[in-house]
C-alpha cells in the first residue's frame, strides 16, 4: 500500500466515525429552517408594499403612454395617464412616487432656465397628482439635467459644472416645486451646498413641512444609461459626470458627503444606484440613523428584465429577493420600477 493511499483509508475511517454534535456542540441552526412556519417565525426583514417608492416619466401631451425601449414594461406619460397611474398606486397601497420629466427639446438650453419655471412639466404632474390623488406622496427630482441642452446636471460653462450659480437655481427650482404641492424635495445633482441651500429657500417660501431626501451618495455610475433614454438625455451628455457625482471606489467619501447633507437638513437620505452598494446603505443607516433608501436605478431593472426575457434567470423571484436585500442592508424604502409589480405579488401574499 502506497503512502498516499493509507492517508485516503485513515480519511474514510475518520469521515465515517465522525460525530457531528461534538462539532457544533448540539447547536444546529438547520431547527429554525425545518418548516415554512418556523422559517416565517425567525424572519428578520420583510418587504412590505410602504417600503416602495415608484418612479414615473412624465411627457407632455395627453393621452400618452409611450414604451422606453431600454426598460420593458415602462412607459413615459403624460399627465393624464400619470394621474391614472397614482391612481393605481395608491389603490395598491404605494406610499409614493418620484417625477421625473421628459421635456422637448425647444425647452432646453445651456442653464436649464425652464426648471424654474412654476408651469414648467413636472411642476404640471405635481399639481394635476396631487389634485387628483392627494394621499399619495410625491417626490420631486431636482437636478437641471431634464432642462439642460447638455444634459447635465449643472449649469456649463468653459467644459466646467459651476457649482454655487447651479445651487441657487436648484434651490429656486425646489421652491416651485413645493409651490405646486411637492411633499419631499430631491435634489439628485451633487452639488456642494445644496441641502442647505433649499432647506433655507423651502422655509422661507413657508414650506417647513416639506422634507428632503437627499440623493446623498450618488456614484457615477455605468447603471443610468436606460434612464438617460427615458428623459431623452443619452443623445445630449457629452463626457460624464465625474466631476461632480462620486467615484465608485469611494466609501469613506461617501459617508463624509453624506454627513453634510445631513447637517445641512436632510431629513432622508438615499443611495443610487443600489445594489452594487448595500454597503453604503447600511454604513449610512448605522452612521446616521437617518430614513435611508436605495434607488434601484434603471439599468438594474432592464438587466433583470432582460435576463427574464432570455430565460436565463427567474426574473420575478430576483426581483424580489433584491428589493429584499436593501431592507436586510438597513434601508426604509426603495424606489423601484418594480414597484407595482412587486406590491401585486405582495398583495397576493408572494415575496
Ligand atoms: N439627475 C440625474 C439623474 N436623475 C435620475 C437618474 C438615474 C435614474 C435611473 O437610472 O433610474 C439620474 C442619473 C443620470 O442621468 O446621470
Amino acid at each position: 500500500m502506497s503512502k498516499d493511499s493509507k492517508n485516503t483509508a485513515a480519511g474514510l475511517a475518520a469521515a465515517a466515525a465522525i460525530d457531528v454534535d461534538e462539532i457544533t456542540g448540539h447547536r444546529r441552526m438547520r431547527r429554525t429552517r425545518v418548516a415554512d412556519w418556523s422559517r416565517r417565525l425567525v424572519r428578520e426583514t420583510r418587504l412590505t408594499v410602504d417600503d416602495l417608492i415608484w418612479p414615473l416619466f412624465i411627457v407632455p401631451g395627453t393621452n400618452i403612454a409611450e414604451p422606453i425601449a431600454a426598460m420593458p414594461g415602462v412607459n413615459r406619460m403624460s399627465v393624464d395617464r400619470a394621474v391614472e397611474a397614482a391612481r393605481m398606486a395608491a389603490d395598491l397601497g404605494i406610499p409614493a412616487l418620484a417625477t421625473f420629466p421628459n421635456v422637448e427639446m425647444d425647452k432646453r438650453d445651456v442653464t436649464g432656465s425652464h426648471a424654474l419655471d412654476p408651469d414648467n412639466l413636472i411642476n404640471q404632474a405635481t399639481r394635476a397628482i396631487k389634485q387628483a390623488v392627494p394621499n399619495i406622496g410625491i417626490i420631486t427630482d431636482v437636478a437641471l439635467d431634464p432642462f439642460t441642452s447638455h444634459g447635465h446636471d449643472g449649469i456649463l460653462r468653459d467644459g466646467e459644472i459651476i457649482n454655487d450659480e447651479t445651487v441657487r437655481a436648484i434651490a429656486a427650482a425646489a421652491v416651485h416645486q413645493a409651490d405646486a404641492g411637492a411633499d419631499i424635495i430631491s435634489p439628485s445633482d451633487m452639488m456642494d451646498g445644496r441641502i442647505g441651500a433649499i432647506r433655507r429657500a423651502l422655509d422661507a417660501a413657508g414650506h417647513q413641512n416639506v422634507a428632503i431626501m437627499s440623493y446623498a451618495t450618488k456614484f457615477a455610475s455605468a447603471c443610468y444609461g436606460p434612464y438617460r433614454e427615458a428623459i431623452g438625455t443619452s443623445g445630449l451628455l457629452k463626457g460624464d459626470k465625474r466631476t461632480y457625482y462620486l467615484d465608485p471606489s469611494n466609501a469613506m467619501e461617501a459617508i463624509r458627503d453624506a454627513g453634510m447633507d445631513v447637517e445641512e437638513g436632510a431629513d432622508m437620505l438615499m443611495v443610487k444606484p443600489g445594489l452594487p452598494y448595500l454597503d453604503i446603505c447600511r454604513a449610512l443607516k448605522d452612521t446616521y440613523g437617518l430614513p435611508t433608501f436605495a434607488y434601484q436605478v434603471s439599468g438594474e431593472y432592464s438587466m433583470i428584465k432582460a435576463g427574464h426575457a432570455a430565460g436565463y434567470i427567474d426574473g420575478e423571484r430576483i426581483m424580489m429577493e433584491k428589493l429584499l436585500a436593501f431592507k436586510r442592508a438597513g434601508c426604509d424604502g426603495i424606489l423601484t420600477y418594480f414597484a407595482p409589480e412587486a406590491a401585486r405579488l405582495i398583495a397576493k401574499g408572494g415575496g
